[in-house]
């Protein structure tokens, strides 16, 4: 059953479903890149992580989470990914539950997780690193313009293409690492902090990069610490605070009428969580 899909005329919730493999299913026949995060709760054991969280995140749309450190971010993407399992609510990717899926058939489904300091393969190079991202996608036989669409972003990483991983900066490490997954062409991305680690020019090039993926139809949720690059790149955000979903609000970025938007923002002001009240309210 992994793999199959609402909108597939074999599919059917509990059933089963005669298609075998996501790939099967010709493209653009149903819509997978959303996501709907609704009563969600997590755990580590006897410790709550999350309690009663809900998110959406729709096609083309850059969602945020923010939240100081031990919030809950890295459980939510986690949760979504199936990597952590400790989790009950509802998890819906296209509209299709992956409660009961296992991460390998979520990520066949084109969810694609990138962690903070996530690991490259050291003693490859950064084009078979690619090369490798590539082919764990679903979308076959555009690899290699995939690839070259990675290096015009990442012009950095362009010039070091036949460099061993292994000799790259800790920032061009986790450049790597996103190019891995925009090179799978996925649906749905989920990011944990992209801008830690990095400087600022890197980091606008990484959200820059971001955005053109969201652009060509894709879902992405991202946690972040830095209000600056959300307010710059992300329609909505999410304050998470101890586990729950202390605040959500609409941004400028990426949505029609992004004045009127950016207006109400302004008139509303920061995310209490960023000011020195919601600091002091943390303690
Ligand atoms: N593997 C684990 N085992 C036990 N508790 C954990 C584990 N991972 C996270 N936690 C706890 O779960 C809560 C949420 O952690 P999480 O990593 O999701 O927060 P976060 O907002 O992503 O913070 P950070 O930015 O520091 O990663 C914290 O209280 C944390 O201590």
């Amino acid at each position: 059953m992994d793999g199959c899909r609402p909108g597939c005329p074999t599919w059917h919730s509990w059933t089963g479903c005669r298609i075998p493999s996501a790939r099967t299913w010709p493209e653009g026949r149903y819509d997978v890149s959303s996501i709907r995060v609704s009563g969600l709760s997590a755990r580590y054991g006897q410790a709550r992580a999350l309690v009663d969280v809900e998110v959406d995140v729709h096609k083309e749309e850059i969602v945020a989470i923010l939240g100081h450190n031990g919030a809950g971010k890295s459980t939510l993407l986690k949760s979504i990914a199936r990597v952590h399992r400790e989790a009950r609510g509802t998890i819906e990717i296209g509209g299709r539950s992956v409660v009961e899926l296992r991460p390998n058939a979520v990520a066949a489904m084109g969810v694609s997780l990138v962690r903070e300091g996530a690991p490259v393969f050291t003693h490859l190079t950064v084009e078979e690193n690619l090369k490798l991202g590539a082919r764990l996608g679903r979308r076959r036989g555009r690899d290699a313009a995939a690839i070259e669409d990675a290096f015009e972003w990442f012009p950095m990483l362009g010039e070091r293409r036949h460099a061993m991983a292994g000799v790259l900066s800790g920032g061009q490490r986790q450049m790597l690492c996103l190019s891995q997954a925009l090179v799978s062409r996925p649906d749905v991305l989920l990011l944990d902090e992209p801008s830690a680690g990095l400087a600022p020019s890197m980091t606008e090039a990484v959200f820059q990069a971001i955005q053109k993926l969201c652009r060509t139809g894709v879902a992405v949720l991202l946690a972040e610490q830095d209000m600056r690059w959300v307010e710059g790149f992300a329609s909505r955000y999410y304050v998470i605070e101890t586990g729950r979903v202390a605040e959500s609000r609409p941004l400028g970025a990426g949505l029609p009428g992004p004045d009127l938007l950016a207006e109400e923002v302004t008139a509303a002001g920061p995310p209490a969580f960023l000011t020195d009240e919601g600091r002091g309210g943390q303690q």
